[in-house]
Order: structure tokens, then C-alpha cells, then sequence
């Protein structure tokens, strides 16, 4: 495909995503109509579609119109190139830029626009708001963890290197290693199929690492989700450890991942938590707006809204609640999310102190999406 047949594909998708279509949907469908495409020109379509949806905002400013051709006009004025030299008409590529589309300059616009962030949720995001929007407004790093119950990263880099992946220590997690060059090398490698790195990020290792886990330690991890909590976990220390998920399904894959990274994780349904109970840790890694992760999903930027915020925050709330009867007496509530959301965040560890009588927390950990990972949220409660 030509780079300009690849912008019109991206169009295409993109007008498909605005009417409400999932985005990786629309993305495989069109790849399997596409069979003239080879995997360079999936890849460079995929990345025309994210760069647009990180920017939507900005992009359909820039372009003109909020309409696949107007982000796609607006992402390559982002970017700096004069869409003219792509949008020629020729062959597949689009019709050339009209007057109408040449849009409006930037920096007269709001500061919530010019930060891709959702008119309503610029205010929820407090002093910090600009720095965190700033760092969705780009592609994630790819950060794996070294499985250092099997392994050290020295030799897990020496493994990757092998099968073609490139990867450096992170400084600042002691398990991680971000993911300079084959990312897409990483699912078929050797150290990935055998156990001795997982993907994760580097906030989500680093939120692990500061639970307060010991040797022997009974840990439930309460929303197991596929289970990469419940496996970084095990990596840290000899644990008995319990996943549940309110979606069973969801934990479809933990047994055979567990089996690889030489861990046994006995999974357990909400009506048999109670008589397994209780427990020296509960992590509750809990569903919520993902606004920390935003770059690497974006269109769930767009698709938040006040109300559907408000049912997360009942949900986390009931969540809290439940596993808090769970912990051992002395034991660990560990609550977390990849949120930047207050009202996610200390807002739910203040109302779940004042309605739980002898139960303390230490001072939470707040992680800003960056270089270093995405936005995390951590609080630590002892029971009384
Ligand atoms: C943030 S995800 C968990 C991700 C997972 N811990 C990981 O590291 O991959 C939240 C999970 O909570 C689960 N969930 C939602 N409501 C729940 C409830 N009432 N009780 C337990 N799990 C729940 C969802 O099915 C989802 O898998």
C-alpha cells in the first residue's frame, strides 16, 4: 500500500470507530478484507488509527472535523507534515484538503482541548491535570516482567536478544525491562512462552513490589482479570495464593500461565470465597476508568462519561466492602487502580475508613502515566 492508501484505510476505520464501532474490531475487520496488505501496512494503519484517538480532540481542531478525514487531516498537522504531500488523489490516496479543511490553530484553544482530555473531566483532574493528559497523548512503552523467581534480567535481556527482542533494565522497578526494539517478537519468544518474562507494566510490577508480601503468606487476589497480578505476586514471594473474578471467564488463562511461570494458583468462585477466608493479603485490583492507561486505549477516553463514572465508584465502593471481610485480623487490604480519578482513588479509601471501624491505612502511592509507566494507584489498609 501506498502511504496515502494507508491514510484513506485509517479514514475509513476511523468514521467506523466515531459511529461507535469497538476499535479493534474495526481494525481486524478491515485486515481481513485487506489481503493486498502485508503486515507493514496493518501495523502502519493501526498506528494512523491510536495516534488519531490519543488526539481526537486536537486532531479534529487542526483538521477541520471530527470525521475519520478530519483527525487524519488534523494528526499529520500534529505531527508537523503538510497533509498536500499524502492527500494527492492519486491512486488510493484522498481527495486533497478544501479550503473548509483547513481548520483552526491550536493555541487559541482551550487548555482541556489542546490536551485531548473530555470537556467534563479537565476539572476532576486537580493541579496535575496538564502532565497527566500530556503523557496519554502519545504510544506506551512496552515494558515486560522478569519472572525473578526463574530468573535474573541479565539473563532474561541475553534471552530476548536471541529471539530478535530488544530490552533494557528499567532503573527505577528492579523487575521490569522496557522494550526498545522487536516488540512484536515477544508472544512466539522463547523466555515469553516459557515463563521467564510476562508482559506488564512498569507501574503495575512496581505497585506489586510494594506489597507487603512474605514467605508462606495466604494471598487472595479478589479481580484477578487474567491473572497478572496474581503472578507478579507469586514471583516475590513463596505464597498459598487464591484468584477470584466476578467473570470466571476472564481467568480462562491463569492455570496454563501460572503452569509456565512454575506457579499454582487455585482459582476460586465468589460462593466458596468466604469458607476459604481468611486471607493474610486481598488485593483488590479493582475495575475502574482506566484514566492512567489511556494512551494504549483511547478511544475509552472518549466513551467515559459522568454516569458511567459514578457506577465504577459504587462498584469499587461495594468491592471494598466485600473483600475487607475477607482479610485475617492484622492482615493486608491492598486496593488499587489505574486510575488518576480522586473520586477512584483517596476518595474511596476515605469513605471506606469512615464506615470501618479500627482499620488504618498507610500513606497511598500515586503514579502519573509517564516514561516509567502508566497511572497507578495503591493503598495499603490494615485490618484491626
Ligand atoms: C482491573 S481488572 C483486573 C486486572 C487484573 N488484576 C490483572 O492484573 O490483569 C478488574 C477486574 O475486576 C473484575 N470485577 C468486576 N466486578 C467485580 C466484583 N464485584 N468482584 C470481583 N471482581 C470483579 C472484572 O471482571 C475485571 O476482571
Amino acid at each position: 500500500m501506498t502511504p496515502g492508501a494507508r491514510i484513506a484505510a485509517a479514514i475509513d476505520i476511523l468514521d467506523a470507530i466515531l459511529a461507535g464501532a469497538p476499535a479493534e474490531r474495526e481494525l481486524t475487520r478491515w485486515a481481513r478484507g485487506a489481503r493486498y496488505a502485508g503486515s507493514g501496512d496493518r501495523a502502519a494503519v493501526r498506528d494512523h488509527v491510536y495516534d488519531a484517538l490519543r488526539c481526537r480532540r486536537s486532531a479534529a481542531h487542526l483538521g477541520g472535523a471530527e470525521t475519520g478525514r478530519g483527525l487524519m487531516l488534523g494528526v499529520l498537522r500534529l505531527a508537523g507534515t503538510d497533509p498536500a504531500g499524502l492527500f494527492t488523489g492519486e491512486g488510493h490516496a484522498p481527495a486533497p484538503p478544501d479550503a473548509e479543511e483547513s481548520g483552526s490553530p491550536l493555541d487559541e484553544a482551550p487548555p482541556d482541548l489542546r490536551a485531548d482530555c473530555p470537556a467534563w473531566l479537565w476539572p476532576r483532574l486537580g493541579p496535575q491535570a496538564e502532565a497527566i493528559m500530556a503523557a496519554q497523548r502519545s504510544r506506551a512503552p512496552v515494558f515486560l516482567r522478569v519472572n525473578s523467581a526463574r530468573t535474573t534480567r541479565a539473563a532474561a535481556v541475553a534471552a530476548l536478544a536471541e529471539a530478535g527482542v530488544t530490552a533494557e533494565p528499567l532503573e527505577e522497578v528492579e523487575t521490569a525491562l522496557r522494550v526498545t526494539h522487536g516488540e512484536r517478537r515477544i508472544a512466539a519468544s522463547a523466555p515469553y512462552q516459557g515463563g521467564l518474562v510476562d508482559l506488564q507494566d512498569a507501574a503495575s510490577q512496581a505497585a506489586v513490589l510494594r506489597l507487603p508480601l512474605a514467605e508462606g503468606m495466604r494471598v487472595l487476589d479478589y479481580c484477578a482479570g487474567g491473572g497478572g497480578k496474581a503472578l507478579a505476586m507469586g514471583a516475590c514471594a513463596r505464597l498459598e495464593l487464591t484468584a477470584h473474578d466476578a467473570d470466571p471467564a476472564r481467568m480462562a488463562d491463569l492455570s496454563p500461565r501460572a503452569a509456565r511461570a512454575g506457579l499454582t494458583v487455585r482459582t476460586l468462585p465468589t460462593e466458596a470465597l468466604a469458607a476459604a477466608a481468611p486471607f493474610d493479603l486481598v488485593l483488590v485490583d479493582a475495575p475502574c476508568s482506566g484514566s492512567g492507561t489511556w494512551r494504549r486505549t483511547p478511544e475509552a477516553k472518549w466513551r467515559l462519561t459522568e454516569a458511567r463514572l459514578a457506577e465504577l465508584t459504587a462498584l469499587q465502593t461495594e468491592i471494598l466492602g466485600e473483600a475487607s471481610r475477607l482479610v485475617a485480623p492484622g492482615g493486608t487490604l491492598a486496593y488499587a487502580t489505574c486510575s488518576v480519578l480522586e473520586v477512584e482513588n483517596d476518595a474511596q479509601i476515605a469513605s471506606f475508613l469512615s464506615t470501618a471501624p479500627g482499620w488504618s491505612a498507610a500513606p497511598p502511592w500515586h503514579h502519573l502515566p509517564g516514561e516509567n509507566g502508566d497511572g497507578f494507584f495503591l493503598a495499603c489498609l490494615t485490618a484491626p
